[in-house]
Parts: structure tokens; C-alpha cells; sequence
């Protein structure tokens, strides 16, 4: 506390529109109260954020890429006090928060990498004259984060700004508050100019501020897809380009040709990490009937085996789900699968562990659905927790129309022996990341986004450049002018 973060430090908001609790999922405890930032908070952080930029800007890429590999330093130094923290804020166990945080350190020094070699181009004209192409940051961007992955959005979202040369003021989900913090002591220890990266704690209405202050000249923005909309309009009206990166339906297909280890494992990381509370998993499993019945019988064994508990504990694999509301909703949508016809092979109930200061946390069991169609609820629609679906299938045209039908498009996978194969069907996927023989690994050298309602921009590899600097041309003439009048 405080956990707002502008011009260089933690500050207390000048105004605010509400008070948040965040809490720790694995028992239930109130871990933070703090004061969503009002309109003048917002304005505060803007203007640092510009008063930074003009120094910031004014830097080669070579110095941005000294402070960013720096920044990435000090986070691997600190990964275990940083990922405890997650651990305490957001329930996923301390394992996986542990590989989110080096997922975020790379993002830093792959983007410290390129800041160095970004260009435009010289373009010789007729009679000597010559254009040239200058690629300039955009200003003051924004982030707004989810809380599944809040260090990982943080640093994935202002790594690639901050290289381009731009500053940003990141809002955080009210659910997990705490971390961006951290990042931003981290690049203030890095060197990073006062109000580089600010952050406003709020909800919704914290957002709009943001969204709608005429200073701002971007939006990345990562949540729903209700929320996505919203920010679109909002941006539309002060002509602000957007990154969505929105929910997702995925589909994991397996061949019966496939690997069986290998595709059980890899169903377990589409539909089980941050208890499956990831936008990009691979929820709709599609099985080839051939092999339907040991792969079932596998990948329901291996769930089982799947350690829940306390989220800090070494050997634990699935912690508590984020809140209280989020675990009735996940287990809202188990009890209308069964309704609709579906049946468990496994969990999907509440799951109490025996260490009594874990008793009011938000655990349950991780569930596979079978007996499932294409047009039930659980099949439908993001659910966002421990859910799978299997789903049988015959062959490959067919899977490939059920698969790519949704109006979703953020990520698929599909497991097989046979390379034709693989990639004639990822070419037919309608999905911005596709999976071969593997699944939500997260190199950050690739391009990370969606297709159709999942959104659009990426987010790391080389093309996040485009999505914040823009492009200036220049035309030099070097003879005289040649005019009409
Ligand atoms: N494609 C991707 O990379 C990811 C997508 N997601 C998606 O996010 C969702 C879960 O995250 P939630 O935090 O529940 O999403 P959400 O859409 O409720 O909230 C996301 C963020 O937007 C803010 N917000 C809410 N209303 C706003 C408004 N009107 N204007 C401006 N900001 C506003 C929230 O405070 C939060 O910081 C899932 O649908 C999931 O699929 C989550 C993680 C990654
Ligand atoms: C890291 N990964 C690939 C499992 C998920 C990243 C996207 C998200 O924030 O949900």
C-alpha cells in the first residue's frame, strides 16, 4: 500500500470513484482495500506519463534497450518474491507462477533486443530526391489487464511500448492489484524516466477514464469480449487504435494417429493451468472415435492425479479459482452440461482441502465432460475454469467445420504423427495461434492474438512493433519545384 504507482512512486489517489477489496483465493482472506482512481487521478497519471515521454522518446533504441535489460534482471532476481506474490494474489500455484514470470522477463529482454534495431527505410526518388521512413512511438499508451495472468499482461503490454518509446499508465483487474506494482518499481529501479509506467488501480469506470482521455493515443486491452466492445466504442470516438486480446472457445483436435502420451499431457495444459482460467485453452476436445475410449480413460486418470491445494506449496498443481462468484458460475456450467445431457467422468464439485486455513477458499475438483454436442452450453461458451469437454469425432473434414465452428478464434491445437496432416489442418483453423503436437506453451519471440470475436493486434514477436509506433514518411526534394500554377 498505496498501490496506485505515478511519477516514480507509490502515491495515494487524488480522488476516488469506489473502494476494492482484493483477496487471497486459497483462504479467503482480504489481502488489499484500496481506492479506485477517479477522473483527476486518471488525469495525474496521464500527464506524468506525458511529461515522461518527452524525455523517454528522445532516447536511442540502445538506450531503451540498456534500462528494458536491466528491468528484465532485476525481475529474474526477484522472480521468487514476485511470483509469491502472484501466488497470494491470483490462487495459480507457486510452479506456474513461477514460469509466468519468466515468460515476462523474456517479453522484456526480446523487446530490450529489438528496440536497438528498429528502422525506417530510405526510398531514392527520380532526379536525386529521396523519402525516407521514420518509425516514431505514439505517446501515452494504456493497458488494461484481466486477472488470470497479471504480472505476465503487465510486462507483455508495456515491454513493447516502452521499446517502441512510448509510455503507459496500466490498469490493472481490481482483483489483482498488486503485482503491476511491483513492475513498476522494477523499471524505476531500472532507470526509466518518473511516470514511464504508472499504474490506477479501478474497475470499470476507472477504465472509461482512461479509454476516453483525449491524451491518450492507444489501447491495449486485454478481458471479455463485452468489455472489448465497450473499449472499441470508447476509443472510436477519440480515433484510438485498440489491441483486443479477447476470450476464446478453443479446440484441441487429436488424431488417432497421435502420440496417446504426449496428447493426454497436452490436453492437461489446453484445459488445466491458472485453473483454466486462460482465454487461449483448448476447452472443446475433439477425439477421433478410434481412440476414444483409451484416450478418455488416460486423460481422466492423469486429471485425477492433479495436486489441489495450497497454491504456495511446491508440489501443489491447481490451486483456488480466482473468487467466490467465479467458482458458482464455473460450477453453474457443469451442472447445466449435466442437465443438457452431459456426464462427468470426473470432479467439477467443490473440493474442500484438510488444511483448516484453506477452508474458505475457492477450490474445486478439475472436470472432464463427456457425452457432449456441439450445440450444449459448456461446449458453447467460455466457461474459463478446470472444464473439459470431449467430443467425438470421424474424420478430418468433419472435425474441421465443428472445430472452426464458433465465433470465436483465439487459439487451437491439433495432435498428429502425420506432418501433411498437421499442417493442412492448422490452415483451415480459423484461429490467430495454432498448437502442432503441443499446446499454450508461450515462446515470446511468437505472435500471441485472436481471429474473428477474439480480438485483433498481437501481442510479442517482432509484428507488436507495428501495433505501437507509427510511421512517418518524409519526402525530400532535392531539385526545384515543379509547380502547376
Ligand atoms: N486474449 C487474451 O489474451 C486474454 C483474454 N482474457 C479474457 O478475459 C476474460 C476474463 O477476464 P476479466 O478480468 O473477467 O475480464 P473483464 O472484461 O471483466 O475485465 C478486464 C479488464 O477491463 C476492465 N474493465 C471492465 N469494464 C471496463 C470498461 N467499461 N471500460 C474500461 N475497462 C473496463 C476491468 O476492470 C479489467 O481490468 C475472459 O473472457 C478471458 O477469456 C483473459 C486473459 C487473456
Ligand atoms: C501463457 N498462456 C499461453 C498460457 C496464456 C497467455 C494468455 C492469457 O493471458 O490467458
Amino acid at each position: 500500500q498505496p498501490l496506485n504507482y505515478r511519477g516514480g512512486a507509490r502515491v495515494e489517489p487524488a480522488d476516488a470513484s469506489a473502494t476494492e477489496q482484493a483477496f487471497e483465493p486459497a483462504t479467503g482472506r482480504v489481502v488489499a482495500t484500496f481506492a479506485c482512481s477517479g477522473e483527476k487521478e486518471v488525469n495525474l497519471a496521464v500527464q506524468n506519463a506525458k511529461a515522461a515521454f518527452k524525455i523517454w522518446s528522445k532516447k536511442s533504441g540502445m538506450e531503451r534497450c540498456r534500462i528494458l535489460l536491466e528491468a528484465a534482471r532485476i525481475i529474474r532476481e526477484q522472480k521468487d518474491a514476485i511470483a509469491t506474490m502472484e501466488t497470494i494474489n491470483n490462487g495459480k500455484s507457486i510452479f506456474e507462477a513461477r514460469w509466468d514470470i519468466d515468460t515476462s522477463w523474456q517479453c522484456l529482454e526480446y523487446f530490450a533486443g529489438l528496440a536497438g534495431s528498429m528502422a525506417g527505410e530510405h526510398i531514392q526518388l527520380p532526379g536525386g530526391s529521396f523519402g525516407y521512413t521514420r518509425r516514431e512511438p505514439l505517446g501515452v499508451c494504456v493497458g488494461i489487464g484481466a486477472w488470470n495472468y497479471p504480472f505476465q499482461i503487465a510486462c507483455w503490454k508495456s515491454a513493447p511500448a516502452l521499446a517502441c518509446g512510448n509510455a503507459m499508465v496500466f490498469k490493472p483487474s481490481p482483483f489483482t492489484p498488486i503485482s503491476a506494482v511491483l513492475l513498476a518499481e522494477v523499471y524505476t529501479l531500472a532507470g526509466v524516466p518518473p511516470g514511464l509506467f504508472n499504474v490506477v488501480q479501478g474497475g470499470a469506470a476507472t477504465g472509461q477514464f482512461l479509454c476516453q482521455h483525449p491524451d491518450v493515443a492507444k489501447v491495449s486491452f486485454t478481458g471479455s469480449v463485452p468489455t472489448g466492445v465497450k473499449i472499441m466504442e470508447l476509443s472510436a470516438k477519440g480515433v484510438k487504435p485498440v489491441t483486443l486480446e479477447l476470450g476464446g472457445k478453443s479446440p484441441l483436435i487429436i488424431f488417432s494417429d497421435c502420440n496417446m502420451e504426449n496428447a493426454v499431457k497436452g490436453a492437461l495444459m489446453a484445459n488445466f493451468l491458472t485453473q483454466g482460467q486462460v482465454c487461449c485453452n483448448g476447452t472443446r476436445v475433439f477425439v477421433q472415435k478410434e481412440i476414444l475410449g483409451k484416450f478418455t480413460e488416460e486423460v481422466v486418470k492423469q486429471t485425477q492425479k492433479i495436486k489441489i491445494g495450497d497454491p504456495l506449496l511446491e508440489d501443489t498443481r491447481m490451486g483456488p479459482l480466482i473468487n467466490r462468484p467465479h467458482l458458482e458460475r464455473v460450477l453453474g456450467f457443469v451442472k447445466l452440461a449435466k442437465e443438457q445431457g452431459a456426464k462427468v467422468l470426473c470432479g467439477g464439485d467443490l473440493y474442500v482441502p484438510e488444511d483448516p486455513k484453506l477452508k474458505d477458499g475457492y477450490y474445486m475438483r478439475p472436470c472432464i465432460l463427456t457425452n457432449c454436442r456441439d450445440d450444449m452450453t459448456c461446449v458453447k461458451e467460455e466457461i474459463f475454469g478446470p472444464v473439459m469437454s470431449i467430443l467425438p469425432f470421424d474424420t478430418e473434414a468433419e472435425v474441421l467445420e465443428r472445430a472452426n465452428n464458433s465465433t470465436f478464434g483465439l487459439a487451437a491445437g491439433v495432435f498428429t504423427r502425420d506432418i501433411q496432416r498437421a499442417h493442412r489442418v492448422v490452415a483451415e483453423l480459423q484461429a490467430g495461434t495454432c498448437y502442432i503436437n503441443n499446446y499454450n506453451v508461450s515462446p515470446v519471440e511468437l505472435p500471441f492474438g485472436g481471429y474473428k470475436k477474439s480480438g485483433f493486434g498481437r501481442e510479442n514477436g517482432r509484428v507488436t512493433i507495428e501495433y505501437y509506433s507509427q510511421l512517418k514518411t518524409v519526402c525530400v526534394e532535392m531539385g526545384d519545384v515543379e509547380s502547376t500554377f
